[in-house]
């Protein structure tokens, strides 16, 4: 996709008025390889063929804003009332980044009121609005130690109107929405309604998906923390199908568009022998197909092992009109359909297998962050409140090649991170695999 200077605005609320509390420590510091001044921009693309290809000088190619803090900021902290709501699927990390905002807010903007909602959107609904949270550097002292998030979360719809009525009623200024590419659509959902009010609030998200596949962001907060511990499962069940004769081991793992958790685990263990993903399809019969291939893996190595991303091969099963409340499609069971075509197949061959089949499903999501994530969430806490502060809304923080910038909302919600079938992660796991580019296709 070919975005424009344009695409890559950020929305700011007003001029910003008010010095910074970190004014005095940025008034000598300038672009090097480890900062970026915030009246510089950081690329989009970096390559050279791809720069070249956009046949503009060098500050007219695609942009991002830099993140980071500012000399002078829009809201006035000593009047200014925060909001602080999480909403989708668990992440790990999820504590680490309310943490990281509550400690930034009050320790060096003395912001004095932050507020929790309850169980995501649905906290923000008429009927829960009074359930909220008072978010005090003692109330979030050791919450990083948990896995889940102490606010809650949910999903589910509810009426922007209503959501920000309840913003009013408790004097919201800056709302921090951390959330998946649902809550960021709801996020802009609730921009579009404060535009048509003419309010001064800003919405600033941090995005969240252990699935990894929300956009301009390098990796997602918690992903590295989901896929570490999905390795234990690999892990598992290669050591189980070394032991038995005929051994099959097969994880499924989440990952309901993208395979980035199945790929990075199965690298990290680097001993599956398929990895299967939603954004390469499959085929199970044929000298070529799934099946053959794993018997034939299984006379020649004594032990097979499939990694399997839970949106991988849906073509192969019964079509679902299934959603969940959010209106995400509900997949069918690709585990349990390969563990039962795959023991049907080598029982017919006379390979009676021993199948070891693990779905570790939450056991990923729900799990604290680990030291690399943590220190990525506080880092992206820092970076949204400095956004928000200043006034930007309808605006995520996200890390791009490595630095923090801000990135229209428009953006995150247009389209998915997925597995480039040609890019080089997937190289990568042919190699590691020894797997073809095309099963039974
Ligand atoms: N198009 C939309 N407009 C308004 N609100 C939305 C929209 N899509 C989703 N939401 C709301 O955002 C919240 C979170 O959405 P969802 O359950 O899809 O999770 P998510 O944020 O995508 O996270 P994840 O996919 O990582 O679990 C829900 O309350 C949902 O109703
Ligand atoms: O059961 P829940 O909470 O809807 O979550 C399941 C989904 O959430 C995700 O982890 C994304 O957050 C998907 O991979 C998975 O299908
Ligand atoms: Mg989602």
């Amino acid at each position: 996709m070919s975005l424009t200077l344009d695409d890559l605005r950020v929305r700011t609320l007003g001029d910003c008025e008010y010095d910074s509390p970190f004014a005095e420590m940025l008034s000598t510091k300038r672009t090097s390889p480890h900062y970026v001044a915030e009246d510089d921009r950081v690329l989009v693309d970096d390559t050279v063929s791809v720069l070249l290809s956009h046949g503009v000088p060098i500050d007219r190619v695609p942009s991002f804003e830099t993140a980071g803090p500012r000399k002078k900021i829009y809201f006035d902290p000593a009047r200014t009332t925060v909001g602080i709501v999480t909403c989708g699927g668990l992440c790990p990390g999820l504590n680490d980044v309310i943490r990281g905002i509550v400690q930034e807010l009050t320790e060096h903007y003395h912001v004095k009121r932050i507020l929790g909602f309850r169980n995501g959107y649905q906290g923000l609904s008429k009927d829960s609005r009074h359930t909220t949270m008072e978010l005090s550097l003692d109330r979030v002292r050791d919450i990083n130690n948990a896995g889940g998030t102490i606010l809650g979360s949910s999903r589910g719809a509810q009426d922007p109107e209503e959501m920000v009525d309840t913003l009013l009623i408790h004097e919201i200024d800056v709302l921090f929405v951390i959330g998946g590419d649902g809550s960021m659509r709801g996020a802009t959902a609730l921009t579009e309604v404060i535009d048509a009010r003419k309010l001064d609030i800003a919405v600033v998200g941090v995005p969240k998906t252990i699935d990894n596949d929300l956009p301009y962001t390098d990796q997602s907060f918690g992903f590295q923390t989901a896929f570490a511990r999905a390795t234990d499962f690999i892990q598992s069940v290669f050591i189980e199908s070394q032991a038995a004769e005929n051994g099959v081991g097969i994880v499924k793992l989440m990952g309901r568009h993208s395979g980035f958790i199945a790929c990075y685990a199965a690298l990290s263990v680097n001993d599956a022998d398929f990895v299967l993903i939603p954004e390469v399809p499959f085929g199970l019969e044929g000298d070529d197909g799934l099946l053959c291939r794993v018997e034939r893996h299984l006379r020649e190595h004594g032990q097979v092992v499939l990694v399997v991303a839970e949106g991988a091969g849906q073509h192969l099963l019964e079509a679902s009109e299934t959603k969940d409340k959010s209106g995400n499609a509900k997949l069918g069971d690709i585990g349990l359909f390969l563990k039962e075509r795959i023991t049907t197949k080598l029982s017919e061959v006379g390979l009676e297998p021993t199948v070891r089949y693990l779905d570790p499903s939450y056991a990923i999501r729900s799990v604290p962050a680990n030291a690399y994530d943590s220190v990525y969430c506080v880092r992206l806490a820092h970076a949204a409140v400095h956004a928000g502060m200043a006034g930007r809304t309808q605006t995520v923080v996200v890390r791009w090649r490595r630095r923090f910038v801000h990135v229209p909302m428009a953006l995150i919600t247009g389209h998915r991170n997925e597995i480039d079938p040609d890019g080089d992660l997937w190289m990568s796991v042919l190699e590691a695999t020894g797997q073809p580019a095309n099963i039974g296709r």
